[in-house]
């Protein structure tokens, strides 16, 4: 039913698509199309249908190779969560990765800061929850991180700090309909991780002894659980965080140089 909704859709004899179909269109893809082949073995169609996705309105010469790329099963995002207890070294590691192999990077606590300082109308329940340590509610979350993949062209995003909790997690896959190919977990010792965001020098609100306590406590009892789900799937890499930026990235590099087509 979706699918020959979608086709008439991409019915050549069209001119241009209207808004509202547009929208409806972005939502069938994302929700019918959730477990597709693999685009990081084929980047290119990917593109060709995510700006389809992104713009308001669009003409038949667009639309063509999408559906040729439906019809070959070849068009999803590439998704990764990038896990780890705070201060880990996700945001480091997760910059390299972009650098090397073109991913966008999405850091959820980035996005909910950008919501604090932005006075959106969620900003003060952001900041309190923070403040403590604790977790924002998924829907809040999990739309701002459809919005920042709806809005980018690119068609393979790191997700860091994301799913944080089974909340998280489950809302992710209602919402975005989609699984990550894989799921990276920092793994460092408390200490370790203390020592690191207490001599951050970021100015976060978070990072101080106090609420690093309590950042590592939700860690352990929402974001572990998290983890051993991923790990029963099979997609978790865990990866020894100790050790300097560059002896942690040559451990990161082989998992996505091991996708062909992800560097470039
Ligand atoms: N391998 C490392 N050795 C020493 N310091 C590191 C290493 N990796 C990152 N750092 C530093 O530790 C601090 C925390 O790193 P980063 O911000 O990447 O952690 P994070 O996992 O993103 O933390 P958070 O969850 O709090 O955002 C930063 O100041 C960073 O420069
Ligand atoms: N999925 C998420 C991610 C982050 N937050 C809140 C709570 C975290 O302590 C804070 C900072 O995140 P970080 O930059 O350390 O990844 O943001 C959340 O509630 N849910
Ligand atoms: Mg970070």
């Amino acid at each position: 039913m979706a699918l020959s909704l979608l086709k008439s859709f991409l019915n050549p004899s069209r001119k241009c698509l209207a808004t509202k179909h547009c929208k409806t269109l972005s939502n069938l893809i994302w929700s019918q199309y959730g477990n597709l082949h693999n685009p990081m073995y084929d980047p290119e169609p990917f593109q060709v249908l995510y700006r389809v996705i992104s713009v308001e309105s669009f003409t038949t010469e667009v639309v063509k190779p999408v559906k040729q790329d439906i019809s070959s099963n070849r068009t999803r995002p590439f998704i990764t969560f990038v896990l780890g207890g705070p201060g880990s070294g996700k945001g480091t590691q997760c910059e390299k990765i972009v650098e090397t192999f073109g991913f966008t990077h999405l850091s959820a606590g980035d996005l909910l800061r950008k919501e604090i300082s932005s006075n959106s109308e969620n900003g003060s329940t952001i900041l309190d929850i923070i403040k403590e340590g604790k977790i924002v509610p998924s829907e809040i979350t999990v739309k701002l991180i459809q919005r920042a993949i709806q809005s980018s062209e690119s068609y393979k995003f790191l997700i860091d700090g994301f799913p944080r909790s089974d909340e998280n997690r489950i809302a992710f896959e209602r919402v975005i309909g989609m699984e990550p190919e894989v799921v990276l977990f920092f793994d460092c010792p408390e200490e370790e991780m203390v020592k690191r965001v207490l001599s951050r020098n970021q100015g976060r609100v978070d990072d101080n002894i106090e609420t690093i306590k309590k950042r590592l406590k939700v860690f352990a009892g929402s974001n572990l659980p998290v983890i051993n789900y991923y790990s029963g799937k099979g997609k978790l890499r865990k990866i020894d965080a100790v050790g300097t930026v560059d002896e942690i990235f040559e451990k990161v590099h082989p998992i996505f140089a091991a996708y062909k087509g992800a560097a470039s």
